[in-house]
């Protein structure tokens, strides 16, 4: 008999769905076992406003299978031009979760991101008072900051005042890759949490680069070494309430990944629930997925825990060597290669 597996259905607190003609892909791949998402906004142009989101959420539904029950949780862009009635409108409309701050420069599609906190004070006063939570991409782009030590420069330039500047307003920091962030969201408030995704679980930057560079993994914050994917696996099985789940999937074309300027991004949702059940078997923590996955993402955003609940079954089958994306092709996280548990689909 095979280990099986039943949890409460899942959430992903961070994800980026794109837009136009690989929409089909990327919502099947995460509506499989994901009941909510919060929907990254960086598409070019970024979703900057609550009639942006709105048609975007649109778009988004069009695609979502009839027999999925999955809703996608909007996020707004920060820019230097947000203003306070740009929160207050998008709160009053009811469409949008969360607001994501990009520092200009430091990932995919963050051009148009902030060039100085200070620049969005207001947008983060009205966020604080309407209860809008503020994602952040925790990285500074100083061109002298060492890549491996940008995350850490910025919980310690600018998180750590954020947090005592703003005691009221959530703040989540997410896609989280060193000790250092593990050991300050752990010693944080109750308005402080992090996502992990499954690859920072699973990887360390040797993955990425010994036996010759492998572009699969490349991502932003880029993987670590391994002392820091042991603190993330021992802050996601730790029990705390204010680390959950959040993939990152981020898809790219095959060709602008493999290429002499390749995009970051793992694209990880086709095996997303799979891969982290592998990352806490690891750990010898599989009691512990459930409420990482599906309890306390939830509960730090203050809605409902759903009602279903989704089987995985300790079973090994093989990622697909790559799968279609819209005129394109995308190389998921894993291809070619053995995943080890596999999600039941309901009869
Ligand atoms: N994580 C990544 O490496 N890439 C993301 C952007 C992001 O989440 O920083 C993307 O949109 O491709
Ligand atoms: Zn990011
Ligand atoms: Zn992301």
């Amino acid at each position: 008999m095979s280990q099986i597996l039943t949890i409460t259905r899942p959430d992903d607190w961070h994800l980026h769905l794109r837009d136009g003609n690989v929409l089909n892909e990327t919502i099947a791949s995460s509506a499989r076992s994901f009941g909510r998402a919060i929907i990254m906004p960086n598409l070019v142009p970024p979703v900057t406003d609550a009639g942006l989101a709105s048609q975007y959420k649109a778009r988004i539904a069009e695609q979502i299978p009839e027999s999925s029950g999955f809703q996608p949780l909007m996020t707004l862009y920060l820019t230097d031009k947000t203003t306070r009635e740009t929160i207050l409108t998008a709160h009053n409309r009811g469409d949008v979760t969360a607001l994501k701050l990009y520092p200009a420069g430091a990932t995919t599609n963050s051009d148009s991101g902030v060039t100085d906190l200070e620049n969005i004070h207001d947008a983060l006063e009205a966020m604080a008072e309407c209860g809008l939570p503020l994602l952040v991409h925790g990285e500074v782009t100083d061109a002298n900051i060492d890549i491996f030590d940008r995350e850490k420069v910025f919980i310690d330039r600018h998180l750590v005042k954020l947090v005592e500047r703003y005691p009221t307003l959530k703040i989540i920091m997410e896609h989280i890759t060193t000790a250092d962030a593990a050991q300050f969201v752990s010693e944080g408030g109750e308005n402080l949490g992090a996502t992990i995704t499954a690859h920072h679980l699973l990887y360390n930057r040797n993955h990425m680069l010994v036996g010759g560079i492998k572009p699969h993994y490349y991502c932003l914050p880029i993987l670590k070494r391994n002392l820091h994917q042991q603190a993330l696996l021992d802050a996601a099985v730790s029990g705390n309430r204010r680390f959950f789940l959040g993939t990152d999937s981020a898809p790219h074309a095959v060709g602008a990944k493999e290429s002499s300027c390749g995009c970051a991004g793992c694209y990880t949702a086709p095996a997303a629930i799979e891969l982290y059940a592998e990352a806490f078997e690891n750990m010898g923590a599989l009691d512990k997925l459930e409420a990482f996955a599906s309890f306390n993402g939830p509960d730090f955003y203050g809605l409902p825990r759903n009602q279903d609940t989704i089987t995985l079954v300790k079973e090994d089958w093989t990622m697909p060597e790559s799968i279609a994306f819209g005129d394109n092709r995308v190389k998921p996280l894993r291809a070619g290669e053995t995943i080890t548990w596999r999600l039941k689909t309901q009869p």
